[in-house]
């Protein structure tokens, strides 16, 4: 193993890898004549350590998952299980284990499934970074090792491994050559990251590939290793009978409101004017999704308009100019929910409903109140269809009235759940015998009505702040026609889901009835996650 020293190359092309072709960055490495690489390109390579404090602040809503991901990584030269980082998309998994490495100063060799888009590429991307061998015009562009079959790979990867830990043990005790070289590889131990691991489900052989990746740990025994998966979906969707030892996971939720928040305020010179913004804007959004690429491809344009009528973007809004911002941007919230909602639907609910259907993590705590425990990879219009159509199986279709009044909400509902209570004698037998029955079914026009109740509920206004003329809720723009197919095709992926059954056809009416299958647990749960008050809403005998 060669141990050239000069360290002047900042590394980290993994990312760039990400946003360039290979050709390009092959050119570039050619034009820019880089030095040969060295251990010290294994570790992120900044040049200012990153303090914890930095580490934390600068990824908002993620000081959980980093204080559990350094406490799970241990101290340095620690041996280590491997991890299964995995949450939703843009839940800041990537960002957070590259930020902990470089906090860390240890040396790592991330690849990403994404960018190596079939087996033989992964195993040559690990090799050629272990090997520190950069393609160049010089090699033909070439790989250090050829590597057609996965037994190949193994042999290859361990002798690469041990080379490595081994330079990395004989550097120990060796002080920095310059001062720029602080960067210094702290520890010996050398750690593979898997990133997007869910796209190896596509792949040609994925049936083996997984299991040997996930068995890497045990295959390799080189205890200087450590493997860290990063996953959109959860482990049990990677699930077969090849009996590997599950690794640890550690779970990123979906961003908070407020979480959002701190993000989009990070590093912005008008933080007043965004702040004001986000307060009038980031709530209903929210309500459809919590993803942060979709919320700042629709919010940008929409702060755009916002800032419009103002000369001078310095300016520290007072009331009245807030009142007149946000009269000028609201014609243009709906159609930015409208097609914010169309962009979230259809394939992202189905991929997170065919996830959570295989999931039985046997390492994930259930019954815990925290909402950090779910871990639902769905759009929040589709939880809020599972939440309607759970409520819709529950409660009976005769009170539904006394729990979501004409114009939505919960508003009237204790008025009118009392008001109901009289008559409750009366319709106690046969709601007894539904109960024993199990879940009801019910009418699809039930389950839209509920949902656009549920949507539009007062409770979840947009201005709860503001003068009440001010009030938009998301409800109404549920009732458009476009918007009104996305949700039937949401319908129709929780049906393929199982999370809703056919329950044949009424003979009086001919149309097709539903019926929920989701525990009351799983419910709570999916409310939760929502901060939906559920039991508000659920009828108990
Ligand atoms: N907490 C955060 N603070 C600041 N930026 C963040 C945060 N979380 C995510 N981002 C930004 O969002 C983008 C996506 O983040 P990242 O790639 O880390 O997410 P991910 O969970 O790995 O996504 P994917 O599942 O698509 O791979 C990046 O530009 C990142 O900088």
């Amino acid at each position: 193993m060669s141990k050239e020293e000069s360290p002047q190359v900042t590394r980290r092309t993994t990312r760039l890898s990400s946003s360039y072709t290979p050709n390009e960055i092959e050119s570039a490495a050619k034009r820019i004549n880089l030095p040969p690489l060295t251990l010290r390109d294994l570790v992120f390579g900044e040049e200012e350590p990153l303090t914890l404090d930095g580490l934390i602040s600068s990824l908002p809503g993620r000081r959980n998952q980093i204080l559990e991901i350094l406490r799970l990584l241990g101290p340095v030269n620690c041996p280590v299980s491997p991890l299964f980082v995995y949450g939703g998309v843009s839940t800041g998994k990537t960002s957070t284990i590259l930020q902990v490495f470089r906090h860390l100063n240890r040396p790592f060799v991330y690849s990403s499934c994404r960018t190596c888009y079939n087996a033989r590429q992964l195993f040559d991307n690990i090799l050629n970074q272990l090997l520190l061998h950069r393609k160049s015009e010089i090699n033909d562009y070439s790989s250090a090792k050829k590597c057609e079959k996965q037994a190949d790979f193994i042999n290859l990867l361990k002798e690469a491994l041990v080379g490595v830990v081994d330079g990395l043990k004989g550097n120990v005790g060796k002080s920095p050559r310059s001062k720029k070289s602080e960067g210094c590889v702290n520890g010996s131990m050398v750690y593979l990251i898997f990133d997007s691991l869910e796209l190896v489900r596509d792949w040609d052989k994925s049936a083996t590939i997984l299991p040997l990746l996930f068995k890497l740990h045990d295959i390799l025994k080189v205890p200087d290793l450590g493997l860290i998966f990063i996953s959109s979906s959860s482990l049990d969707t990677y699930h077969s009978d090849t009996g590997f030892v599950d690794p640890i996971p550690v779970y990123f939720p979906d961003y908070t409101e407020e979480g959002l928040k701190q993000i989009f305020m990070r590093n912005q010179s008008n933080s007043k004017l965004l702040s004001t913004f986000l307060d009038v804007v980031l709530k209903p959004f929210c309500r459809v999704t919590r993803r942060l690429d979709e919320l700042s491809t629709a919010l940008s344009p929409l702060f755009k308009k916002y800032c419009e009528p103002l000369d001078d973007l310095d300016v520290i809004p007072n009331e009245e100019t807030r009142r007149q911002l946000f009269t000028c941007l609201q014609p243009h919230i709906g159609p930015a929910l409208n097609e914010i909602f169309r962009v979230t639907s259809e394939p992202s609910v189905e991929a997170g409903i065919k996830n959570n259907l295989k999931r039985k993590n046997p390492l994930k705590k259930f019954g815990n109140d925290s909402v950090d425990d779910i871990d639902f990879h769905m759009s929040t219009s589709a939880k809020y269809l599972l939440i309607s159509a759970f409520l819709a199986s529950r409660n009976p279709a005769t009170l539904d009235a006394s729990f979501f009044d004409s114009t939505g909400g919960s508003a009237n509902q204790k008025k009118k759940r009392k008001a109901s209570e009289k008559s409750r004698d009366l319709k106690e037998a046969s709601e007894q015998e539904q109960f024993m029955k199990g879940p009801g079914t019910f009418p699809l026009e039930r389950l839209l009505a509920i949902f656009q109740c549920l949507t539009s509920s007062e409770e979840y206004s947009l201005e709860e702040d503001e003068d009440s003329q001010e009030k938009t809720s998301l409800g109404g723009d549920f009732g458009e026609n476009s918007l009104m197919s996305d949700i039937l095709l949401q319908v129709s992926s929780l049906c393929s889901a199982n999370f809703i059954t056919k329950g044949g056809s009424c003979p009086l009416e001919g149309s097709t009835r539903y019926r929920s299958t989701v525990s009351e647990d799983l419910a709570l749960k999916v409310a939760r996650s929502l901060k939906f008050p559920l039991s508000k809403y659920l009828y108990r005998r």
